[in-house]
C-alpha cells in the first residue's frame, strides 16, 4: 500500500518537555488511520506536527522527519501554507466562522485569491455536497453559519477544510461533542471521505476506531506502542500496554 505520510524518529518538544518521543509511522494513502491512547499521550500533538500547525504555538520544537509523498515537509523551502493546504484539519469543536454558511466555506478560495463569482459557488455547492451537508442548507447558504446545530456545523467545517483540495485530512476528535445520530453522520461522512483523502484521526472511542479506521495506532506517554491493521490491533494486540489499555476501555 502507497503510504501518503511517513514520520520517521518524530520528536515534537514543548519548551524542554518531549510530548512526542521518536515515532515512525507510515501512514497509508485513501485509508483512515486512528490515533488511540490515553490522555495527554500526544495524539493531538502528532497530529498537528503532520501540517506544521505546531509551529504556531510558543516553544516548540521537533526532531525527525515528516515525508508528504516522500518529500520532508520540514525542508527548508517547503512553505507551510502549502504544506497546510495540502493537509487539511477538522477540529474537535466545530468552529465557524461568524458569517455566512457560503463565506465559510470559500474562505480558503478567496484567501488563496480566487475571486470568480461562477468558480466560487461551483466549489462551494461542490464542497457541501463532499460534507453531506448541501441538502440541509442550500436555500440558506446566506445565513449565518452560527445558526446551524452542532452537527452541522462540524460538516461545514468538512466542507470548508475538503474547498481548498487537500490530499490529506486530519481530525481531532471530530464527534466528540455530538449526539449518537451527528456522530453517526460524521462516521459515514469519513468512511465516504476516505475514496478521496488520505485521513489521520484521533478519538478516544475505541469503537469509533473499530468502526471506521483501517489502521490503527496507539500512543502512550509520547510513544509509539504498536500499530496494526485496525481488527488486529483490537483483538490480538501484541504488547503488553496496548493490551491493557484495550482490557481497561473496554472494561
Ligand atoms: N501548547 C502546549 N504547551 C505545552 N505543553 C503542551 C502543549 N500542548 C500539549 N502539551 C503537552 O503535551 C502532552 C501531549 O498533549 P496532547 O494534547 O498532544 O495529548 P493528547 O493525547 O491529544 O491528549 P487528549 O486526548 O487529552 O486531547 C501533554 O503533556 C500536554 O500537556
Amino acid at each position: 500500500m502507497t503510504a501518503k505520510i511517513e514520520t520517521r524518529d518524530l520528536s515534537t518538544y514543548y519548551r524542554e518537555k518531549a510530548a512526542l518521543k521518536g515515532v515512525t509511522l507510515s501512514i497509508p494513502e485513501r485509508r483512515v488511520t486512528a490515533l488511540i491512547g490515553p490522555s495527554g499521550c500526544g495524539k493531538s500533538t502528532f497530529l498537528r506536527t503532520l501540517n506544521r500547525m505546531h509551529e504556531l504555538s510558543e516553544g516548540v520544537r521537533v526532531t525527525g522527519q515528516v515525508y508528504l509523498d516522500g518529500e520532508d515537509i520540514f525542508a527548508p523551502h517547503v512553505d507551510p501554507v502549502e504544506v497546510r493546504r495540502k493537509v487539511g484539519m477538522v477540529f474537535q469543536r466545530s468552529n465557524p466562522f461568524p458569517k455566512s454558511i457560503f463565506e465559510n466555506v470559500a474562505y480558503g478560495l478567496r484567501v488563496a485569491g480566487e475571486r470568480d463569482r461562477a468558480v466560487l459557488e461551483r466549489c462551494v455547492r461542490e464542497s457541501l455536497e463532499a460534507a453531506a451537508l448541501w441538502d440541509e442548507v442550500k436555500d440558506r447558504l446566506h445565513e449565518s453559519a452560527l445558526e446551524l446545530s452542532g452537527g452541522q456545523q462540524q460538516r461545514l467545517c468538512v466542507a470548508r477544510a475538503v474547498a481548498v483540495r487537500p490530499e490529506v485530512l486530519l481530525m481531532d476528535e471530530p464527534a466528540s461533542a455530538l449526539d449518537p445520530i451527528a456522530t453517526a453522520r460524521i462516521e459515514e461522512l469519513i468512511v465516504t471521505l476516505k475514496e478521496k483523502y488520505t485521513i489521520v484521526l484521533v478519538t478516544h472511542s475505541m469503537q469509533e476506531a473499530r468502526r471506521i479506521s483501517d489502521q490503527a495506532a496507539f500512543l502512550y506517554l509520547g510513544e509509539m506502542i504498536e500499530v496494526a491493521p485496525t481488527l488486529e490491533l483490537f483483538e490480538s494486540p501484541r504488547e503488553p500496554r496496548t493490551q491493557e489499555y484495550l482490557r481497561g476501555r473496554f472494561g
